[in-house]
């Protein structure tokens, strides 16, 4: 059997931020990819959603500004914008193998483990010092009649042919964010949501004002509606709901993902896991010693997000090569969604502390600036939570949302009081950030 200093079963952004740091040490490695080399973020996740998101702002922002010096708004041509995604995206998960291989042995395949230390992969058994999971997500699909019919984000990524109608079932990032896209390139979308809110991790009033901003462009929303089952019919495909039913051409599944636990036989280890994902230590070790696991696979409570994954990946790297051995601390998280417009957010939700005298709720409405009334964005709001003098909380609904929350990252993150930013920082006018000084006490 061939043993390893580390073996690391997934090459997502967690996985390959690891075997980057791993190859500046004479570390035996295995790297071991079932799918594509990668994982989620580049291939079929964050970077082909920001890609087309590119040309689907432009459309948006041009219809936002007609009867604003703007005559004809602008068409998206999905065909056109499919062929230079695939051409972009396509060679990468090959690219991404080489570049492990150069410093690492791979094996193509799904491992799963045959005991505690052991893994098996292509018929052949591995042990190593460390083994990392860093397995990631899959697409939830909703186990109803008919789910055949359901199309899952990775899916509806390389849709070469835009359908005429699109159903959306799920409003949290995923569904809300490929909503925007297909119905800003012409699709009718209707969105299925089986509660009376979308995204949640934001205030009730964004949410609210995201939704209102999606259904002025014709985006259809079905709140309270629990999906039944799916059928084929004539007239194309027929989701059947307990409210009526909603006939469509296509359906995105967008229920949520589920952490990738079922290949890996993890019934024959002690490895516990729930199904938020697999349950870890301070320094991310699973159950089983010397067996750990990184990225979305993890089951905690920050957000299963990029930046996060490959935290995880880099504290690890520093714990097993001896840098530190303090438990993982997290640093403050930005999130946020790319809709039209954006929202995104950091530290404390504004709806959680509304009724607690230890904070202080602002909410700035930036419509009659000239940077958003020259973009004719009517709902941009910047919401600020402030406990004493001290910023902690920070949302905000504009076109710009992502890029302007990295602006309070730093205050609330290292602290940093009005008197010292305001003496320290003078930021690029008209932006947001030249607002930021005189926001805060
Ligand atoms: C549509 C979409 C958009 C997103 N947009 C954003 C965004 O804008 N910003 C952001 O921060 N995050 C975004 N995310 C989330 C982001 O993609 C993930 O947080 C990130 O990819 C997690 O990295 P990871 O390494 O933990 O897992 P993954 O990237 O999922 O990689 C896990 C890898 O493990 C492999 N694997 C699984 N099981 C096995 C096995 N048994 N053996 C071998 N290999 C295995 C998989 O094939 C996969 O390649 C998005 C996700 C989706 C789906
Ligand atoms: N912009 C970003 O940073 C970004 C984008 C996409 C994904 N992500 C990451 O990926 C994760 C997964 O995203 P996601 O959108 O798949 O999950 P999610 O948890 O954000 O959204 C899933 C949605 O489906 C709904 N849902 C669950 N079960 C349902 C059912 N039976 N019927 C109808 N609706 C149901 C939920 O209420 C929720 O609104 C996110 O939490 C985030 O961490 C991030």
């Amino acid at each position: 059997m061939k043993k390893y200093d580390e073996i690391l079963i997934g090459s997502g952004p967690a996985a390959y931020k690891m075997a980057n740091l791993l190859a500046r040490t004479s570390h035996k490695v295995l790297v071991i990819e079932g799918f594509e080399y990668g994982g989620t973020c580049p291939n079929y996740g964050c970077e082909p959603k920001i890609f087309l998101e590119g040309a689907v702002r432009t459309v948006l922002q041009s219809q936002q500004l007609l009867n604003h010096g703007i005559g004809q708004p602008a068409q998206l041509d999905w065909q056109a914008l499919m062929r230079t995604k695939l051409a972009r995206f396509n060679p990468w998960p090959a690219e991404t193998r080489e570049i492990i291989k150069r410093n690492h042995d791979i094996e193509d395949g799904y491992a799963h483990f045959v005991d505690d230390h052991t893994i098996m992969v292509n018929g052949y058994q591995y042990q190593a010092n460390h083994i990392i999971i860093a397995t990631g997500q899959a697409p939830n699909i909703l186990d109803i009649p008919g789910k055949k019919y359901l199309h899952t984000s990775y899916d509806l990524l390389s849709l070469k042919q835009l359908p005429k109608r699109i159903a959306v079932i799920g409003a949290g990032f995923v569904g809300l964010e490929l909503a925007t896209l297909v119905a800003a390139a012409g699709a009718d979308v209707t969105v299925i949501v089986h509660s009376d809110r979308v995204l949640r991790d934001f205030t009730a009033v964004e949410d609210r004002a995201l939704v209102e901003a999606m259904q002025d462009r014709g985006i259809q929303f079905r709140f309270n509606t629990v999906t039944k089952a799916v059928s084929q019919t004539a007239a194309g495909l027929k989701i059947v709901t307990n409210q009526g039913s909603v006939k469509t051409d296509y359906i995105l599944d967008a229920t949520g993902r589920r952490p990738n636990v079922e290949r890996l036989a993890l019934a024959n280890t002690g490895i516990k896991h729930d199904r938020h994902g697999i349950k870890v230590d301070g320094h991310l070790m699973t159950s089983v010693d010397g067996v750990y696991a990184i990225g979305d696979v993890v089951s905690r409570k920050q957000p299963k997000l990029t930046p996060v994954a490959e935290f995880e990946g880099h504290y690890l790297f520093d714990y097993l090569t001896g840098k530190t051995s303090q438990e993982i601390v997290y640093p403050i998280i930005g999130q946020a969604a790319f809709t039209f417009p954006e929202v995104a957010r950091v530290g404390v939700n504004a709806d959680d502390v509304a009724d607690n005298a230890d904070y202080r709720v602002k909410m700035v409405p930036l419509k009659y600036g000239s940077l958003y009334a020259g973009q004719n964005d009517q709902v941009s709001t910047l919401t600020l939570v402030f406990k004493g003098q001290q910023l902690v909380g920070v949302s905000e609904i504009d076109d710009y949302a992502a890029d302007d929350i990295n602006n309070f990252l730093p205050i609330i993150g290292l602290k940093i009081s009005g008197e010292e930013y305001r003496k320290r920082i003078l930021a690029i006018y008209p932006t947001l950030g030249d607002k930021v000084a005189g926001l805060l006490p």
